[in-house]
């Protein structure tokens, strides 16, 4: 596809996801202090990739305690020496049932997240109609909020069972709504899904989603229903069980679950088993007018707290997890995108970790820690605030760097799909970088907790069509830039012109030296924004990589300072002082 800054992103077959590439959801401006250590609807942020294996494990578990129904008539029984849930909620699920409801941002999840949490939602949206690639790599779903019908379907054009009076047609109450989404599945080495609104529909529902809770039981909650329903327990029972547990039936969308909800599970499987004789659980018994309830003799029996914990309260966010700051970071404030602005170009913050003789490492090719433990939570907090890092290939080839954000609450790390996680760009002209599964971009594309970067060539660049193929199998892509500056350079006005129209509105710079070195001088200043230097107590020597403008003189000759930022801040940040400044002319 080519755009308008003559840079073209080489996507031949490439599928809707590709086409829009900007489909993690981009709510960076949301992602402060108070939402990440305290999101509005849970407390506790939990990895979602170490989440789902944990959670199959125990799914595992409690699928081969469930005898076969046929023989278990009279014993369906979980011991009552413990209190097993009959929930098995993924984490974050009211968070993120509420995520897939609004579809406020374009959302992209992996697959098994799609398929861990999609159940728990599905009964707001009407499926339309489907579409397949032709390699049948992707297939992409329409779907309409359940409440674009204006009316409950009637039953009269259905077959009824004998004796059996046709419902009355019901109008809606609150009117229709006009809410549509697209679900791109997209299957290769790096499997995902997006979901996105579609342009012809409504930017909000016309109600919330307990309105639709209480229309249509969503099927996760129904298969809890079911599991425990062809372990031969009495509806009533299973009723009474899922009410002892009231902030995960309503986590998971059941705050208007009936009785009679698990009746309609329970007789589709008592057609099969009609010989079973129904049973209340164990500790529980039939109390006339009141149905089953806790039987006073065993009450404390299941009192006793499992030794064995629930779902989400063993799961633990990845060894690599770096917690929020709990030190201020509101000085970073004047410096940060600003991504309801509308501007040409995206905003550009170099950022980088610098010694006190301006050296960034020992040496080229050679990666050299400078920032302490502070100063490392700041550069991964104003990661997660742009759309883009970018890095020139010598960093690449020196560091094999992740540029993801591996904050808690960031996608991969507690947060949904890859929520809050950059786009790693890297300038590689001739195509120098080695594209290889185990390099840790790609690594951490696969794992759920980045995205694939996207490699800025020339067009001289001959890029193999396996590499090319590879790359966008991970999520990455090539964009082919064609304008050139007098010294043969890549013109920085086009690589953020051809950013800008793929949907980055911030970047954040990392690197390396000669990057930054000549995004400071004069005829690029225009496009700088801010920049934040981590300032390191350490002198690197002359063989260290530099970062250092141009020389300059005034007109008259004399040596000047090459830049001067304005509205300097500094800020002392552990071992680091971190200088703030702004670069270009408002
Ligand atoms: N302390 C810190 O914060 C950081 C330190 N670093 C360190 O910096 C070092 C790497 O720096 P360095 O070696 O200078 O490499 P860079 O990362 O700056 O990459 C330089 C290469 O990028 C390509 N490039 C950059 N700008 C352009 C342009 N306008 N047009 C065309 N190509 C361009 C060129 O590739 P080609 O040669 O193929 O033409 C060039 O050689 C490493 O040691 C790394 O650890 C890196 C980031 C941050
Ligand atoms: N802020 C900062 N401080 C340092 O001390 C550094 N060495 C760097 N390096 C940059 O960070 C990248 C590594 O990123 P990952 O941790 O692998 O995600 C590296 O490539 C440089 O861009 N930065």
């Amino acid at each position: 596809m080519e755009n308008a800054s003559g840079a073209s992103i080489s996507s031949a077959g490439a599928s809707d996801s590709e086409e829009s590439p900007r489909l993690a959801i981009q709510s960076r401006d949301v992602l402060n202090t108070e939402t990440i250590r305290d999101p509005p609807e849970t407390t506790t942020l939990i990895n979602l990739s170490g989440a789902l294996d944990k959670q199959a494990l125990q799914n595992e578990e409690q699928d081969a305690t469930q005898s076969n129904p046929g023989q278990q008539s009279n014993a369906p029984a979980p011991s009552g020496s413990t209190k097993p849930s009959l929930f098995n909620n993924p984490p974050n699920l009211a968070r993120i049932r509420k995520i897939l409801f609004e579809c406020q941002d374009p959302i992209e999840i992996s697959m098994e997240e799609f398929e861990t949490y999609w159940p728990f939602i599905d009964n707001v949206w009407v499926k339309q109609r489907s579409n397949a690639s032709k390699e049948g790599h992707c297939t992409t779903d329409y779907y309409m909020c359940r409440l674009r019908r204006p009316t409950h379907r009637t039953s009269e054009t259905r077959p009824l069972p004998a004796g059996k009076r046709p419902r009355k047609k019901r109008v809606r109450e609150g009117g229709i709504c006009n809410f549509q989404i697209k679900i791109v599945r997209f299957e290769g080495a790096y499997s995902a899904v997006t979901i996105a609104r579609t342009p012809g529909s409504c930017s909000l529902h016309s109600h919330d989603l307990d309105y639709i809770d209480r229309v249509k039981r969503n099927s996760g909650l129904m298969e809890y229903a079911r599991k425990e329903s062809v372990k031969g327990y009495l509806p009533s029972s299973i009723y009474t069980k899922f009410q002892e547990e009231p902030d995960k039936l309503g986590e998971a969308g059941g705050r208007f679950f009936t009785v009679t909800d698990v009746r309609n599970v329970s007789a589709k499987w008592r057609i099969q088993n009609p010989e079973v004789n129904l049973v209340a659980h164990e500790g529980y018994e039939y109390q006339k007018g009141h149905g089953i309830v806790k039987s006073q003799s065993t009450d404390g029996v299941n009192e006793v707290p499992s030794t064995k914990p629930t779902s989400s309260a063993s799961l633990s966010l990845p060894p690599d997890t770096l917690f929020f700051p709990q030190f201020s970071l509101d000085f970073l404030q004047p410096y940060l995108p600003n991504h309801s602005e509308r501007r040409e170009f995206p905003h550009v913050t170099l950022s980088y970790a610098s010694s006190m003789d301006s050296k960034i490492s020992l040496q080229p090719g050679m990666q050299t820690v400078l920032s302490g433990p502070e100063a490392k939570l700041m550069t991964h907090y104003l990661r997660s605030r742009h759309d883009a890092i970018l890095v020139g290939v010598g960093t690449v080839l020196a560091d094999n760097p992740g540029l993801n954000c591996r904050l808690e609450g960031a996608g991969g790390f507690g947060g949904l799909g890859r929520m809050w996680q950059p786009r790693p760009v890297i300038i590689d002209p001739t195509g120098r970088w080695p594209v290889h599964p185990e390099c840790r971009m790609l690594r951490t594309a696969v794992d759920g907790k980045g995205k694939a970067p996207w490699v800025v060539v020339s067009p001289g660049a001959q890029i193999n069509p396996q590499t090319l193929m590879m790359l966008k199998g991970y999520g990455g892509d090539f964009l082919r830039i064609v304008e050139y500056n007098q010294h043969w350079r890549l013109r920085w006005e086009a690589v953020f012109r051809a950013l800008a129209s793929e949907g980055i509105k911030s970047v954040m710079i990392e690197g390396g030296g000669t990057v930054l070195s000549e995004l400071l001088n004069p005829e690029y200043t225009s496009f700088i924004d801010s920049i934040v230097v981590t300032v390191a107590p350490t002198y690197l020597g002359r063989g260290g990589v530099n970062v250092s403008p141009d020389s300059k003189q005034d007109p008259g000759g004399t040596p000047n300072a090459a830049l001067n930022p304005r509205d300097v801040k500094w800020m002392p940040l552990g071992q680091n002082v971190i200088m703030c400044g702004k670069i270009r002319e408002d």
